[in-house]
């Protein structure tokens, strides 16, 4: 049961951490108790100058007055871009007063009693004139102010007109404070935002899911240079307030770029086409908006209302295809969309405050950038680590593979090295086999200069065998005297089939007469044991032998093969069945007596022996 409520529960969860968020930023952002000016009368238009140049409404009692509570867009505005606002300073015991203003739209001058005390931006002769930007303003006051009347005459052709957020009379120390205290939390968390940034921006160089950190990357920086753009410090870093506000228009317009590849890299399917689409829609709007101003052809004021009014469509629209796949998704997409939700409601609500749907209040958008890149950092990191993880298992399991094989490919090298050492029929070393070992026992017996025997030995009359028999029956007999020959020799030496029904028994450490005795013994053994095929007798079956023998016969151990078939020669020709250790007379007999094709064929034979010096 629990575990079928476990979704619901998670959510709810996901859910009460949005909200306590929320109330957490609210309660942190919550403004000092301010001393506003709330007392306006209003008039539009703009004031024809007396003879001395000063306004002619400055001493106006004029019905057109009307009263008004805030300061920011009066009624009636019908196109109008003049303005006029008039209020009586308060009364109270100050020690250093300023006027502090959040900002005024878009250009003004005010006026105590007569006398001009400050201006923002420059009025030409028909009283327009540009945007100088949105910075705050804290307005000297003069001695005894209070109950003067103030005038404030406004240019604007910006949606709004007039004084935007607060206008408070207050101590100058208390004005600094304020702006210290409003600049911190967004300067700390800019801090923490574009150290996110740095670090997903050296994740998108290195890592994998570089589009994911990438996206992440571009995020913080956006958000992070607002939060720095728009903190009320920034005029006491630097008192260019168009160029601050140029770098807030163009991070602030890039959020949704970031935001829209954010969510399009986790949504899949239709909702994934709309974001692609949407990010790039804002894209297009921050080259041309920004490359606009930048040419000087469009007010950077003017580019504000058309991308809010863009992004008031974007924006639901992007909320509405991430909360309708919200079922569909898992806990990590559900906390990236949970978190796009508040952060996406803080922007709305930012938004309809900035265009006077909602009165005046401090919106703490820094809280949902920092939620939100939060949220995303620890959810690429948890999905960075997965795939880390998978990938070592991969790479485990790879090796394992890898090891496997190897060791496959190592014994069928051994099988492939074996056979091509082992004759097949018999099971002996082959002549390849020998020759190393030949090589090898050579060159040892002349080093320590040790005796080495070399019996050749070959099966009488085999063809014989064959012929009656037949040849499974010739290629049993071959396996039997191997047999035998390996048990003789086990011990003694190598043995080796050399070709056909010819062997060898290689025997180091072995004097001539040993040998000869071996030999012998070999012999008596095989012709006293008649062989049986499929129980048939094979008859009698002898061999005959040739001995010869390193330092008895030769000072060069490569002769013995030589010796040794020159003796099994003898041996054959003196009537086989026999074994003959060679002497210096077989050499000459071996040509004297041999038939001309025995002896063509010998010698062809032995011109491909090692040690042969023909
Ligand atoms: N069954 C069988 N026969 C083989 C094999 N290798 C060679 N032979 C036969 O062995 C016979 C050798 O014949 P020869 O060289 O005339 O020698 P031999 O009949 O033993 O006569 P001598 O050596 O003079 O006693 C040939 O008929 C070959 O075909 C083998 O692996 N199996």
């Amino acid at each position: 049961m629990w575990l079928r409520g476990y979704p619901q529960c998670r959510d709810t969860l996901l859910m009460m951490a949005l909200t306590i968020l929320m109330v957490i930023s609210c309660t942190l952002q919550a403004s000092t108790s301010p001393q506003p000016l709330n007392q306006w009368e209003y008039r539009w238009g703009d004031s024809p100058p007396n003879v001395d140049g000063t306004p002619a409404w400055l001493y106006s009692d004029a019905l057109e007055w009307q009263s008004t509570a805030s300061p920011s867009n009066p009624p009636g505005r019908a196109g109008h871009q003049h303005l006029w606002l008039r209020t009586v300073l308060p009364e109270g015991n100050w020690s250093d007063p300023v006027l502090y203003i959040t900002s005024i739209d878009l250009i003004g001058q005010i006026y105590l009693d007569d006398e001009l005390i400050y201006r923002h931006g420059e009025f030409d002769d028909q009283g327009r004139g540009n945007f100088v930007g949105w910075p705050w303003h804290m307005v000297d006051l003069p001695e005894s102010f209070s109950g003067k009347p103030m005038y404030l005459r406004i240019f604007s052709y910006y949606t709004d007109i007039g004084l935007w957020g607060e206008v408070k009379v207050m101590e100058r120390i208390d004005v600094l404070k304020q702006i210290i205290r409003d600049s911190a939390q967004d300067l700390a968390i800019s801090a923490i935002v574009l150290l996110l940034a740095i670090l997903a921006t050296i994740f998108t160089l290195f890592g994998p899911e570089r589009r994911g950190f990438g996206s992440i990357a571009l995020f913080a920086y956006a958000s992070g240079l607002m939060l720095i753009a728009e903190a009320p410090a920034r005029q006491l870093i630097a008192s260019d307030a168009l160029m601050w506000d140029t770098l807030r228009a163009g991070s602030y317009y890039m959020l949704p770029v970031a935001l829209g590849l954010l969510l399009s890299h986790w949504l899949e399917g239709s909702a994934k086409r709309w974001l692609s689409q949407i990010w790039r829609l804002h894209l297009a709007y921050v080259i041309v908006a920004i490359g606009l101003v930048q040419i000087g052809t469009v007010s950077l004021s003017m580019t504000f209302p058309i991308f809010d009014a863009l992004l008031a469509v974007t924006l639901p629209t992007m909320l509405m295809l991430a909360l309708l796949r919200f079922p569909k998704l898992s806990l990590e997409q559900r906390l990236l969309v949970v978190s796009f939700t508040f952060f996406a409601s803080l922007l709305m609500t930012d938004m309809l405050v900035a265009h006077g749907f909602i009165s005046w209040r401090p919106i703490p958008l820094s809280y949902g950038t920092l939620a939100f890149s939060i949220a995303n950092a620890a959810i690429f990191l948890w999905h960075y680590r997965r795939t880390q993880q998978t990938l070592a298992m991969t790479n485990e399991t790879l090796e394992l593979q890898v090891a496997s094989r190897t060791a496959e490919l190592d014994r069928l090298v051994d099988e492939l090295k074996g056979l091509s050492f082992e004759d097949p029929l018999t099971g002996l070393h082959n002549r390849r086999h020998f020759n190393t070992v030949f090589d090898h026992e050579c060159h040892r017996a002349q080093q320590d200069n040790s005796h080495l025997s070399l019996l050749m030995l070959d099966v009488d009359h085999f063809k014989l065998i064959n012929d009656q028999f037949g040849h499974d029956a010739g290629d049993s007999v071959l396996v039997e005297i191997a047999a035998r020959l390996r048990q003789h020799f086990q011990g003694v030496g190598v043995v080796c089939r050399f070709g056909g029904e010819e062997f060898v028994a290689l025997l180091p450490a072995t004097t001539v007469d040993q040998a000869a005795e071996y030999a012998n013994a070999l012999l008596n053994t095989v012709s006293q044991q008649p062989l049986i095929y499929h129980e048939e007798p094979l008859g009698l079956i002898t061999l005959s032998c040739g001995v010869a023998a390193f330092p008895s016969h030769t000072e060069e151990p490569q002769k013995l093969l030589r010796l040794a078939d020159e003796a099994l020669y003898q041996a054959k020709h003196s009537g086989r069945n026999r074994c003959v250790v060679w002497a210096e007379s077989h050499h000459t007999q071996q040509f004297t007596l041999a038939p001309a094709g025995v002896s063509i064929g010998l010698t062809t034979r032995l011109n491909r022996l090692p040690g042969s010096d023909q």
